[in-house]
């Protein structure tokens, strides 16, 4: 298949103009034909890098009891803290139905807007780890200008206008993901039940993840006729940023780009082996977002009368309480004690039908109990 392209960030940040032009086209091509691009170039060094898993080592080799001190109240809405084991179930988000029995195999922390006072960080409190907050909201801030770049290239490479799409995201509501995935039976992975993550598409416009070198991320085989093909992005050149087309972004293109499905799985060395146990992994996805009132319907650039919207005009916030209910089992059905009004979902029907419910527009079943949004104009 096409690979996805390495681009030189910096080419875009302080090269010349047609340098700048290359690499924004580029990107735009790499997006459409693979939902991926990778860089370098940029200014994480592995220095960096090692800092930030040295960091997520130590939050995650706390006692369980110390890490849920600060718990993600699982629900529709952004993640904030610390999420357990097999809580979270990405693959519930996928057409195909075998997907969505699979058990993802990881525990995060996330980590939202710096000032963010509506959904606010959850940091931890053991002596030990009181380098960890200045150290991510450092990087955090980092990672947002990246992604801000990215947005200002892709104006350039679609002759939209300047700034149009960085004022989409501004102030930020990304959330950042430590992801630990501990170590496990390679036979456990091999059931076709476990995944360390199923195949999945992020939420936002583009997500940048870090891995470290123990392997096993996977992305789509777009050029595979049979369905749900992969083929392993190594971690040859841990530096290198991944970058992922996420579902805001085929929304805004009214399904010009197709999001970059993704799954982590068994490293290719030990595909078809036995008796042996996965290392553990680690990875950072700078789970980019929209800010939280603008729509993800598409942008007037892609629709037309020959072409009209495919995806309805809901606040970026609505669609991420969407999908978080989706990943969290929650329904809105019933609720008689639920945090928020819902409760676990019960079937595969229902979620089902909330995805139906949802592309028709009736957002308004799946917002806090009183208080139903209005439709949003595009911006
Ligand atoms: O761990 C990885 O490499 C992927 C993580 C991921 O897909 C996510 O956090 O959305
Ligand atoms: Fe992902």
């Amino acid at each position: 298949m096409a690979a996805p392209a390495l681009l030189d960030y910096s080419h875009f940040t302080s090269g010349t103009k047609e340098q700048r032009e290359k690499f924004a086209h580029a990107l735009l091509d790499s997006f459409e034909k693979t939902g991926f691009a990778k860089l370098k170039g940029h200014a994480f060094s592995a220095q960096d890098l090692k800092e930030l898993f040295a960091w997520g080592k130590k939050f995650f080799d706390q006692p369980l009891e110390v890490k849920n001190e600060i718990p993600n109240e699982t629900g529709p809405r952004p993640m904030r803290g610390y999420t357990p084991w097999r809580v979270e179930e990405v693959g519930k988000l996928h057409h195909d139905e075998q997907v969505r029995t699979m058990k993802d195999s990881k525990e995060h922390f996330d980590q939202g807007p710096e000032h963010d006072t509506e959904f606010p960080n959850k940091w931890p409190n053991a002596p030990e780890l009181s380098g960890f907050q200045p150290f991510m909201k450092a990087f955090y801030r980092r990672c947002d200008d990246v992604c801000l770049t990215l947005m200002k290239a892709l104006e350039g490479a679609w002759g939209i206008e300047d700034g149009s799409l960085v004022a989409r995201c501004v102030p930020s509501a990304t959330d950042l993901r430590l992801t630990h995935y501990p170590a496990i039976p390679v036979e456990e992975m091999q059931s076709g039940s476990t995944s360390r993550i199923a195949p999945h598409t992020d939420f936002g416009p583009i997500t940048l993840l870090f891995q470290d070198s123990t392997g096993g991320l996977e992305i789509e085989d777009r050029s595979n006729p049979i369905p749900n093909s992969f083929v392993p992005l190594p971690p040859t050149d841990t530096t290198e940023m991944i970058v992922n087309v996420g579902d805001t972004l085929t929304r805004w293109t009214n399904g010009n780009i197709t999001g970059g499905t993704h799954q982590v799985m068994c490293p290719a060395a030990m595909k078809g082996e036995s008796g042996l146990i996965l290392p553990p992994r680690m990875s950072m996805a700078y789970l980019f977002k929209a800010e939280r009132n603008v729509s993800v319907g598409p942008l007037p650039k892609f629709v037309s009368s020959t072409e009209p919207a495919k995806y309805p005009d809901i606040t970026a916030l609505e669609f991420q309480r969407w999908k978080n209910s989706i990943v969290y089992n929650l329904t809105k059905k019933v609720y008689p004690n639920g945090t928020d009004g819902f409760n676990r979902r019960d079937s595969v029907q229902d979620v089902m039908e909330t995805e139906l419910a949802m592309t028709l527009g009736g957002v308004n079943d799946f917002v806090d109990a009183g208080k139903a949004i209005q439709p949003v104009q595009p911006v």
